[in-house]
C-alpha cells in the first residue's frame, strides 16, 4: 500500500492539523501523510501553521462564490489533484454540501467537542456548560449531510469540575482531541474501520 494521503480541512487555530501533522511526521499514522490544508478563512492561524510545516494549503473566501457548491467543486478538483484519500475536518466551521459529502463518502470524518448527539453545532462547550451537564467529552464521526449527525466513530468523556469556564473546559478538549484523533486517523490510514450502518467497528 503506498502513501495514505490526507487532507485537513480547517477555519481557525489549527491546534489539531498540528497535533495530526506532528503525529504523521513521528511516523504514528503509518504511512499516512498531511497532503493539504483547505481553510475558508485566509487569515485564521492555522495557515500559518501549515506553512511553518510545509504543507500546501488551499485558501478560499466563500463569498468569492455564488453559492456553497460552488466552492465546493473547486474543494473537490484540488483533492483530487493531491490524490486524497481521506477529509479531516477540525474546526472546520462550514456545512457541507453534498457535493463534497457525497464524492467522499465513508472517507469524510469531523471532531466535534461534545458527546453526540448531545450538543451539536456551533459553541457545543458553551451548549453543555449551560445545561448544567456533568459529563462531557470529545466526539469522532463520520460526516453526512447533518450536521453533526453521522455514525460515531470514538468517543472520550471529560468530567466537567465545579467551577469550569468555557476556557478552562476548552483546554480540557483539546488535551483529549490531541491525542485522540491521531490515533483515530491511524486506524483509517491501517483499513481498520469498517461501517454498517450507523455501527462502527475498530477491527484488530
Ligand atoms: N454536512 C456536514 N457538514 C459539516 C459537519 C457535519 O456533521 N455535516 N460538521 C461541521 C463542524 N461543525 C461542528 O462540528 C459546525 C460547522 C459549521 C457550523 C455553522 O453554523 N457554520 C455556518 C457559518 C459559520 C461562519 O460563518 O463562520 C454556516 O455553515 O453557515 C456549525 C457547526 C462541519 N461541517
Ligand atoms: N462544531 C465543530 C467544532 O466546534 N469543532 C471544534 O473546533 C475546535 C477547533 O480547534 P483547532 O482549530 O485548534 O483545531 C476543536 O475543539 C473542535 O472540536
Amino acid at each position: 500500500m503506498g502513501v495514505y494521503r490526507i487532507a485537513v480541512f480547517a477555519s481557525g487555530e489549527g491546534s489539531n492539523f498540528q497535533a495530526l501533522a506532528e503525529a504523521a511526521d513521528a511516523g504514528k499514522l503509518g504511512k499516512a501523510e498531511i497532503a493539504l490544508l483547505v481553510c475558508d478563512k485566509p487569515s485564521a492561524p492555522v495557515v500559518g501553521r501549515a506553512g511553518r510545516l510545509g504543507i500546501p494549503a488551499f485558501l478560499f473566501q466563500p463569498k468569492d462564490y455564488e453559492s456553497r457548491e460552488a466552492y465546493e467543486r473547486v474543494i473537490v478538483e484540488q483533492l483530487e489533484a493531491h490524490g486524497v484519500d481521506l477529509v479531516v475536518l477540525a474546526g472546520y466551521m462550514r456545512l457541507l454540501t453534498p457535493v463534497i459529502v457525497e464524492k467522499f463518502s465513508r472517507r469524510l470524518i469531523n471532531i466535534h467537542p461534545s458527546l453526540l448527539p448531545a450538543f451539536p453545532g456551533k459553541d457545543a462547550i458553551r451548549q453543555a456548560l449551560a445545561y448544567g451537564v456533568k459529563v462531557s467529552g470529545v466526539t469522532v464521526h463520520f460526516v453526512d449531510e447533518g450536521m453533526d449527525t453521522g455514525p460515531i466513530i470514538a468517543q472520550a468523556a471529560i468530567p466537567i469540575a465545579s467551577g469550569e469556564t468555557p476556557e478552562s473546559f476548552a483546554q480540557a478538549v483539546h488535551a483529549v482531541e490531541r491525542e485522540l484523533y491521531p490515533e483515530v486517523v491511524s486506524w483509517f490510514a491501517q483499513g481498520r474501520v469498517k461501517l454498517e450502518g450507523r455501527q462502527v467497528t475498530i477491527g484488530e
